[in-house]
């Protein structure tokens, strides 16, 4: 491994001490970037490997509201704008307990080469809050979401920096902030993506994560002469990316045979098809965070408590809930059970050693910044839609999102194979990721 990427990583790590899911994708990403290094010293002598691992700009800010009970609460939100070569910051809010910098950066910085790889001029950024939506009244997310905006207004806009939806954050919570950056700035303009249908919003954003994933692992299989009709499917979560992918597996013939939660996984040998996927929804409305009830609703299925998914035997593995959800162990018994196919849904669903174990194993693993990467790029075409003040249809919505998806994939697999990774999608994400930020950051000089 080169001395120059590596001193980057160490470098990083020592700048941002204790951030360890940071750390963990600038690894992940930078090591596979050591032969476009070499054959490209242009980017070490313009920095571009230091420049990218250091957000633009980083706000932290105090989030005071009141609870149902009167009681003042203090959370702390973050936006990192990490990179904005290729256009304005663009990325989700996530609100969950466990969130501090390590976590807001990590998916900032995913989100550069994800959003490069969509093919659309959008630059990478990501925010959230450390607080926990489990069990708050629809009024105390209310408030939360207000107060959240009335500072982060500020530093967002069309032009600037759009934020959308991520874990915690979905329709409910976009549509309290929305009315809040429009009762500010007094302007109804497309500044956070994720919007209802009749005020903005795009036909087609709220599943479009899923399916692009779908399309994405429909890709891999036939890249490898398989076929997605009649595989069985174990997804985890329950929540917006597991529901718009259990939808499209359905829609193209495959049996989705688990969902899961916090709380354990549901095992379901009908399959969770109509309207088991609409159940979802309550599930993640409920606030409770657990999928156990899907279980005393169906009887046929069944609960594991403290579980995960990946036990069950399947054809293909999709994790859609939270990252690091496959790890060493999990690697090891797909590898043992001859798994085929593992396509990341959530962010940086793997650790890095589970990848490596995985793709040792002969598994082909499709990366989550490519293979989730229909979400924010339906994002963008919402802000195309708010900007060009129109409504696209949700077939115009739908064809573009699965070329985009065949592009990014076409893309991992044309770079992997052009930089001697043969057929390694996570390789290949990452180089055709970077090349086209790091020629953009040439271009513009050292700013
Ligand atoms: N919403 C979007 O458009 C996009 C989301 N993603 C990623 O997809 C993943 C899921 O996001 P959403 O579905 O939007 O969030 P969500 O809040 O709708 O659902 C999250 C799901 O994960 C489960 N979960 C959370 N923490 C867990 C844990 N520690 N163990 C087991 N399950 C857990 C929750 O129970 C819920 O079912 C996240 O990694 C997010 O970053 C990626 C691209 C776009
Ligand atoms: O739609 C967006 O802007 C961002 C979605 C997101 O947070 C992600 O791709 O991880």
């Amino acid at each position: 491994m080169s001395n120059y990427i590596e001193t980057v990583i160490e470098n990083c790590k020592k700048n941002n001490p204790g951030e360890v899911e940071f750390h963990q994708t600038v690894e992940e990403v930078l090591r596979s970037l050591e032969p476009v290094i070499e054959k490209h010293p242009e980017y070490q002598e313009a920095a571009i490997l230091e420049r990218l691992v250091e957000p633009e700009r980083g706000i932290t800010f105090k989030v005071t509201w009141v609870d149902d009970a009167g009681k003042v609460q203090v959370n702390k939100g973050y936006r990192y704008q990490f990179n904005s070569a290729i256009g304005p910051y663009k990325g989700g809010l996530r609100f969950a307990p466990n969130v501090y910098p390590g976590i807001i950066k990590f998916l900032g910085f995913e989100q550069i080469f994800k959003n490069s790889l969509t093919g659309l001029p959008i630059g990478g950024g990501k925010g959230g809050a450390n607080f926990d939506p489990t069990g708050k009244s629809d009024a105390e997310v209310m408030r939360f979401c207000q107060a959240f905006i009335t500072e982060l207004y500020r530093h967002i806009g069309p032009s600037t920096d759009v934020p959308a939806g991520d874990l915690g954050v979905g329709g409910r919570e976009i549509g309290y902030m929305y009315g809040q950056y429009k009762k500010i700035v007094n302007r109804f303009e497309g500044t956070l993506t994720g919007k209802g249908l009749s005020w903005g919003g795009l036909n087609g954003r709220t599943e479009a994560t899923g399916y692009g994933i779908v399309y994405y692992a429909q890709c891999m299989l036939e890249a490898n002469g398989e076929k997605l009709e009649g595989k069985k499917v174990a997804i985890s979560g329950f929540g917006n990316v597991s529901w718009g992918t259990a939808l499209k597996l359905n829609e193209l013939g495959a049996k989705v045979i688990t969902i899961s939660g916090p709380d354990g996984y549901i095992y379901d040998p009908d399959g969770v098809s109509g309207e088991k996927v609409d159940y979802m929804l309550e599930l993640r409305a409920s606030g409770k965070n657990i999928c156990s009830p899907y279980a005393e609703k169906y009887p046929n299925a069944t609960f594991y408590a403290g579980k995960k998914p990946w036990e069950v035997d399947a054809d293909l593995y999709i994790p859609c809930a939270t990252q690091n959800e496959i790890r060493e162990e999990d690697a090891k018994s797909f590898v043992e059970r001859g798994v085929k196919f593992v396509c990341e849904g959530s962010n940086m669903s793997s650790t890095n050693e589970a990848i490596k174990i995985m793709q040792d194993g002969g598994i082909i693993v499709g990366p989550s910044k490519a293979a989730n990467a229909g979400g924010v790029a339906c994002s963008c075409i919402e802000m195309g839609q708010n900007a060009g003040k129109t409504v696209f249809t949700p077939e115009q919505v739908h064809a573009q999102l699965k070329d985009i998806m065949v592009g990014i994939h076409d893309a991992c697999k044309d770079a992997a194979e052009k930089y001697g990774f043969g057929y390694n999608l996570v390789a290949g994400a990452n180089i055709a990721g970077f090349l086209k930020v790091a020629d953009a950051m040439m271009a513009q000089g050292i700013c």
